[in-house]
C-alpha cells in the first residue's frame, strides 16, 4: 500500500507499531423471513486501520456505499477482501477511503463471515504521512490516538467518527 502511494515501504507498519493487535470477529447472520425490513449489519465504516474479510462461499450480502448507491460485493471462493478502515484514511490523508458498508439479510440461507481488524497499537499516535501532505493536498486529518475507542462511541449511535479527526 505504501509503495502504491510512492511512499517508503513499511511507513504504515511503523505507524501501526510492533504491538498492533489483530482482532477477529466471527459474524453469523441467521436467515430472516423479512429481509426487506431487517439488516444483517447496519451501515458503518470500520474504525480499524484495515479489515480483512473472508465471506461465506456463495452467500452474498455485503454491500459498499459508492457514490450514493449500494453495490454488492461478490463472494468469490477463497478470496480475501481488504477493506480500508478510518485509520488508513487518516494515515493516507484521504488518498484511501474507508467505505461505508452494510450487510443485507437473506430469507433462505444463513451467512457466515470472518473479519480480521488490524488496528494501531493502543496509545500510539497516528496521522497523515508527511509524503502525502503538500500545497495541493494540505493536511486534512489531525493526529489521533486510540481512534478505535472514539469510533465505538459513535458506532453505538449509528454514526461515523471520522469527523472527529478532520482538520
Ligand atoms: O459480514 C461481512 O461481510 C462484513 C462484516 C463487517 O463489516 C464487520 O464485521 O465490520
Ligand atoms: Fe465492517
Amino acid at each position: 500500500m505504501a509503495l502504491s502511494l510512492s511512499l517508503e515501504e513499511g511507513c504504515f507498519m511503523d505507524q501501526f507499531g510492533e504491538e498492533a493487535p489483530l482482532q477477529v470477529r466471527f459474524n453469523y447472520y441467521s436467515p430472516c423471513s423479512r429481509p426487506n425490513l431487517v439488516l444483517g449489519l447496519k451501515p458503518h465504516a470500520d474504525g480499524s486501520g484495515y479489515t480483512i474479510i473472508l465471506q461465506d462461499d456463495g452467500v452474498e450480502g455485503l454491500q459498499v456505499l459508492k457514490e450514493g448507491r449500494w453495490v454488492t460485493v461478490p463472494s468469490l471462493p477463497h478470496a480475501l477482501l481488504v477493506v480500508m478502515g478510518d485509520q488508513m484514511e487518516i494515515m493516507t490523508n484521504g488518498e484511501f477511503k474507508s467505505p461505508v458498508h452494510r450487510v443485507l439479510s437473506n430469507s433462505e440461507r444463513e451467512r457466515i463471515s470472518i473479519a480480521v481488524f488490524y488496528t494501531p497499537e493502543a496509545g500510539k499516535e497516528i496521522g497523515p504521512q508527511e509524503g502525502l501532505i503538500n500545497e495541493d493536498r494540505p493536511k486534512a486529518y489531525k493526529n489521533v490516538k486510540d481512534y478505535a475507542d472514539i469510533h465505538w462511541g459513535y458506532y453505538q449511535q449509528g454514526t461515523r467518527a471520522i469527523h472527529v479527526a478532520k482538520v
